[in-house]
């Protein structure tokens, strides 16, 4: 992993930090792309001070813009000589605005995934790419309180698995996706005062969340990250979805765990 180049949307906290935070460990030289100015400059100097100055560096991107996607990675290739690790994991959860939720969600992975496929691999001169999309658990089965969100999620799953499928013969370019479950993030606090925090104003379509939160519990993003970086290092996995749970704490293969899965969420 020495000397590898990363790129991760919605690094500035939660998971993407921690991703960016497991691949600094590794020796990789990672560009923490985020919406938000305040926590990826904080994030980046709390990075530059236990790694180094040249090895890590936050970009203000909004994903959802396709000219600004764009001209990260072209940053990126032209201060580090290219990109060799891309991670799609900027999201939101916000029922209201559903279209937002889609573009975040969904769009962006799209465009960050069609780019990955341009600016690496060998069609970047590159050995080999790897891209990973975050999904979640509702890219799988239904989460009734959030149905946008589930949708979104379910589009990145069946996304990944279409074009990981023929990408790696096309340009040597791993594509997986990720379905974590509950993480201990700011996304899981519904804070209706956060526009982008917004799920089923229904507390009677929330509440069974809450107790699934006990029941399949809730892992710490660092937890997650031990899983997405067996992912990154597997150079033979292209189109394949993961599930990571606390009880497995490692990666389940969707979707032949899944009649497991949807027997215990129907028990409930
Ligand atoms: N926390 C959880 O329980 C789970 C989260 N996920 C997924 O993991 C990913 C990361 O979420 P968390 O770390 O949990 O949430 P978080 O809310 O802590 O972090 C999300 C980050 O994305 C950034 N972001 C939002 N819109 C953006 C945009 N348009 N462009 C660039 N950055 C943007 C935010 O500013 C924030 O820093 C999301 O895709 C989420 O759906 C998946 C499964 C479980
Ligand atoms: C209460 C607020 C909340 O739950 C927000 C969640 C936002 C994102 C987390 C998501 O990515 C993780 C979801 C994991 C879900 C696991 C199981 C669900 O599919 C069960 C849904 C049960 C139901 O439909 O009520």
């Amino acid at each position: 992993m020495e000397g590898k180049v990363a790129v991760i949307t919605g690094a500035a906290k939660g998971l993407g930090r921690a991703f960016a935070e497991i691949l600094l460990r590794e020796g990789v030289k990672v560009c923490l792309c985020d919406i938000n100015t305040e926590n990826g400059r904080r994030t980046e100097k709390m990075l530059q001070e236990k790694y180094s100055n040249d090895r890590v560096f936050f970009m203000k991107c909004d994903a959802t813009v396709d000219t600004e996607l764009e001209s990260t990675l072209n940053h990126v290739i032209e201060r580090y000589g290219g990109i060799d690790i891309l991670c799609n994991n900027a999201g939101i959860i916000n029922e209201m605005d559903w279209k937002k939720t889609v573009a975040v969600n969904l769009s962006a992975v799209i465009h960050g995934t069609l780019l990955g496929l341009r600016y690496m691999g060998k069609a970047a001169g590159r050995p080999h790419g790897v891209i990973i999309n975050i999904a979640s658990v509702p890219g799988a089965v239904p989460m009734s309180y959030g149905p946008v969100y589930t949708a979104s999620k379910q589009g990145v799953v069946g996304f990944t698995h279409s074009v990981g499928f023929l990408s790696p013969n096309l340009n040597d370019v791993c594509v997986n996706c990720l379905c974590p479950t509950f993480v201990n993030a700011d996304i899981l606090k519904c804070d209706e005062s956060a526009p982008d925090f917004v799920c089923s104003r229904d507390a009677q379509l929330v509440e069974p969340s809450r107790k699934m939160f006990d029941e399949v519990g809730i892992m710490g993003p660092e937890e997650v990250a031990e899983s997405f970086l067996e992912l990154v290092m597997n150079e033979s996995l292209s189109g394949a979805g993961f599930l990571i749970t606390r009880a497995s704490k490692s990666l389940l293969r969707m979707p032949l765990e899944l009649p497991e899965l949807f027997d215990k969420y129907s028990s409930l």
